[in-house]
């Protein structure tokens, strides 16, 4: 009997980069976008691509479908390298993968319907189908009354809802995000999420994102790849990278998330010292005040600090001002890192 594995299908590997490098030809001159890129993408998972503006994010994403030829390197989908497909193999790999972005990219002249059923059309799928798919799209997306609405009648949100239910229609198991919620406003883009959420979950299809909202990164993905100029400077599971980020270009992406920061306050005379006590979800500490306040009694002080959770796991910071009480700096340092993954001293 075939035993399931549900974990170990979990893990499987997706997509596999091997060495992809992408240059880009301007008139004399050549553009390196890419560089030696190596990364797994599992079956499944919710996946982000971040970077500043120019690391590479697109040329990345649209290695995968082969809107961009890769200049060099593999891109192994389910173990087959897509660089070398004809034209034949190129329309199955497309057929199997969808596509949202930024600006919806639907077709203003046709109506809702039309535009989930596009796909279908072209793939010379019969009348009767297209209108069961299509009504089962719409369905999956709540927009099951707008089938005869024109792109023009709908918000933002809705269009993009329309633009899922094009790219779920020919059952893809891969699903690329460019910006998907970019132009939304935030209440939009939060449904948007849900419903993405709800898709990669309910069924089982691997998404990738680009996105510079990093919101959008901790809410959804499973794990993130940082891009620097064209090269991997960072990738891991969302909590870990957001928790403890290690590149600077990672922490620069991440500011808009931190609690807002403020001066420094002096711990004022040599009575006391300020502690960061960092909580980066390796060890499961868990940011109580009642741990701290057992650590060290009443001479502890709450001055500011964030805490987040992100898949389960407590992230932030918390700054303390804690009196010496004539004891050793070293000492409590010592019992501080009992309860914090990472503690910083920032003031004396
Ligand atoms: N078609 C093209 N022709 C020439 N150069 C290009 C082309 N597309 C991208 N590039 C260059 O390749 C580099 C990477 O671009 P890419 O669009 O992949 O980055 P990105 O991280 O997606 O940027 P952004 O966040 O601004 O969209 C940049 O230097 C860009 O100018």
């Amino acid at each position: 009997m075939v035993s399931f594995n549900p974990q170990a299908l979990a893990a499987a590997v997706h997509i596999r980069l091997v060495g992809l490098g992408k240059h880009y030809r301007v008139g004399q001159q050549s553009v390196q976008a890419l560089h030696d890129i190596n990364l797994d993408i599992r079956r499944g998972e919710v996946f982000g691509i971040i970077g500043r503006s120019g690391a590479g994010k697109s040329s990345l994403l649209r290695s995968l479908n082969r809107l961009e030829q890769p200049s060099s390197g593999q891109v192994l989908i389910e173990g087959e390298d897509i660089v070398g497909f004809d034209r034949a193999r190129l329309a199955g790999l497309r057929q199997r993968t969808g596509m949202i972005f930024q600006h919806f990219n639907l077709m203003a002249s046709q109506t809702v319907g039309n535009n989930v059923g596009l796909p279908l059309r072209l793939a010379g799928i019969g009348r009767a189908e297209r209108e069961h798919r299509v009504d089962e799209l719409l369905q999956l997306v709540g927009l099951q009354d707008k089938r005869d609405a024109y792109p023009a009648q709908l918000s933002g949100g809705q269009k993009q809802r329309v633009g899922i239910a094009r790219a779920l229609v020919l059952q893809p198991d891969l699903l690329l995000c460019d910006e998907a919620t970019s132009a939304l406003d935030p209440q939009s883009s939060q449904a948007i999420l849900a419903l993405l959420r709800d898709i990669n979950r309910r069924l089982g299809l691997t998404i990738v994102l680009i996105t510079h909202e990093m919101e959008v990164i901790r809410d959804l993905c499973d794990r993130v790849v940082v891009l620097e100029q064209g090269r991997v400077v960072e990738q891991g599971d969302v909590w870990q990278v957001f928790g403890d980020p290690q590149h600077d270009v990672t922490r620069a992406l991440l500011g808009t998330l931190q609690p807002a920061g403020h001066d420094v306050p002096s711990a004022q005379a040599s009575a006391a010292i300020l502690l960061d006590l960092h909580y980066t979800g390796a060890s499961g500490h868990e940011p109580e005040l009642s741990a701290i306040a057992a650590l060290f009694g009443c001479r502890t002080h709450l001055v500011q600090g964030g805490i987040e959770r992100i898949q389960g796991r407590a992230l932030g910071r918390l700054r303390v001002r804690v009196e010496t009480a004539g004891g050793g700096v070293d000492v409590l340092l010592q019992q501080a890192r009992q309860i914090a993954d990472r503690v910083e001293r920032v003031g004396v």
